[in-house]
């Protein structure tokens, strides 16, 4: 027999039955959902990712909705459990729903949440970071003093990059991707090229108002440019970072050969998935590219890094902790549990997802609805008037 799955309860007489498959930061979420008559099941396992078998058994034989997280594989097998159990709702914990299948979530008629907009500075400030300590060589200099290697001031010890006035390639200039270009045009005058499907006008604005405003105070203005191809940003940049979403389109993005034509001294940044890079391919660049640095938050298969990345001096890697500040993360708890009270309590979708301020503040109620539903129109689900 298998191992029962270990859970906390909130509110065990409530009408609904909400599972989350991890605790999640804060406590308001729960609470919104217990003052709407739900029972809320947090899943307590010590291990790091559930299998789907671990959630079927947590979904169980009755289950409303599930708030789950971008390292589950919510596809054919898990809806079709959800829907068996009664549940018409899903969440992710996660802007990012590529872990998720929506066809299979339409066929079983589930709504998919997911939590656009309260990440966006905390992820767009640590690919920032990321830029920062790769082009500066933080990490390897912090390893350096920590290893009692300093024995004094030197010409060439540790010499990175200058930002200013370089230029900023940005691929992918969605929320993040625009936030991210504006800290690192705002904060060190870099010029901007982008790269994508749509033109990003916002931010081409807020480049063109930053340039005049400097040229007024008789500084350097910035410049903006949106490319025509990819290879045009990868040619021309000196800092890079990756934004996009991971679907069909963006899957090795970079691999060997667009790898090629970037600068041999430039810098990459990945806080969007993994798999946007050609991880193996990016190890043999690195080894052969001393100069050539790279930010990485995350892998593409995660929590695994490919061979050889480890023991790469020029790379810089943390654990997919781009959105992990304590407002960002409360925040995306709330959005998830909203999104899935939302659908079982019959509520319309909030008709813009990017603009979700009104569910955070701590001291209102939150309107009656979902935050962000991204197959909302395919289940016809009504849109909020509010
Ligand atoms: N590392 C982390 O912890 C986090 C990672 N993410 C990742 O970042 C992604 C982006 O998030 P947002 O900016 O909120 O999404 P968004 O939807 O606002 O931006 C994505 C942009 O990518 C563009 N795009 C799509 N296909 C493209 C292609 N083939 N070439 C170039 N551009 C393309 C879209 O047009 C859009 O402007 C998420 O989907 C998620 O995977 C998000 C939050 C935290
Ligand atoms: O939201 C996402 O997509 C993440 O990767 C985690 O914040």
């Amino acid at each position: 027999m298998a191992k029962p799955i270990s859970i906390e309860v909130w509110n065990p007489s409530g009408k609904y039955r909400v599972v989350s498959t991890k605790p999640m930061p804060g406590t308001r979420w729960i609470r919104l959902l217990t003052d709407q008559d739900c029972r809320v099941e947090i899943c307590t396992e010590k291990k790091t990712i559930l299998s789907v078998e671990d959630i079927i058994a947590l979904i169980g034989n009755k289950c409303d909705g599930v708030i789950g997280q971008l390292t589950e594989d919510w596809g054919e097998v898990l809806f079709s459990a959800l829907r068996r159990a009664g549940g018409t709702a899903f969440s992710n914990m996660a802007v990012g729903y590529n872990n998720v299948d929506v066809n299979a979530a339409n066929k079983y008629g589930v709504a998919v949440g997911n939590t656009p907009g309260v990440l966006t500075e905390t992820t767009a400030e640590l690919a920032a970071s990321l830029s920062l300590a790769a082009a500066r060589r933080i990490v390897e200099a912090d390893q350096f003093m920590r290893a009692g290697l300093y024995d004094g001031w030197l010409p060439n010890l540790f010499v990175g990059n200058l930002l200013k006035g370089q230029t900023v390639g940005v691929i992918g200039a969605g929320r993040i991707g625009s936030a991210y270009a504006r800290m690192m045009i705002e904060g060190f005058k870099m010029n901007l090229i982008y790269y994508d499907l749509y033109q990003a006008t916002r931010l081409e604005k807020f480049v063109t108002a930053y340039g005049q405003f400097l040229k007024a105070n008789g500084e350097q203005p910035v410049t903006w440019k949106r490319a025509a191809t990819m290879e045009d940003v990868l040619r021309e940049a000196d800092v890079i970072s990756l934004h996009p979403v991971l679907d069909k389109t963006t899957y090795h993005l970079i691999n060997k050969e667009r790898l090629s034509i970037m600068k041999k001294d430039a810098v990459l940044v990945n806080a969007s998935r993994g798999p946007v890079i050609d991880e193996a391919a990016l190890v043999e660049h690195l080894k052969l590219n001393p100069m050539f640095r790279v930010g990485l938050d995350v892998f593409e298969e995660e929590p695994l890094m490919k061979p050889g990345l480890a023991e790469q001096k020029n790379a810089v890697v943390v654990p997919h902790i781009a959105s992990a500040s304590k407002w960002t993360r409360e925040g995306m708890a709330t959005l998830a549990a909203l999104n899935v009270l939302g659908k079982i309590k019959g509520y319309p979708v909030w008709s813009d997802p990017n603009s979700i301020e009104t569910f955070l503040n701590e001291s209102s109620q939150p309107p009656p609805a979902s935050p962000s539903i991204v197959n909302a129109k395919q289940l016809g689900l009504p849109s909020s008037k509010l």
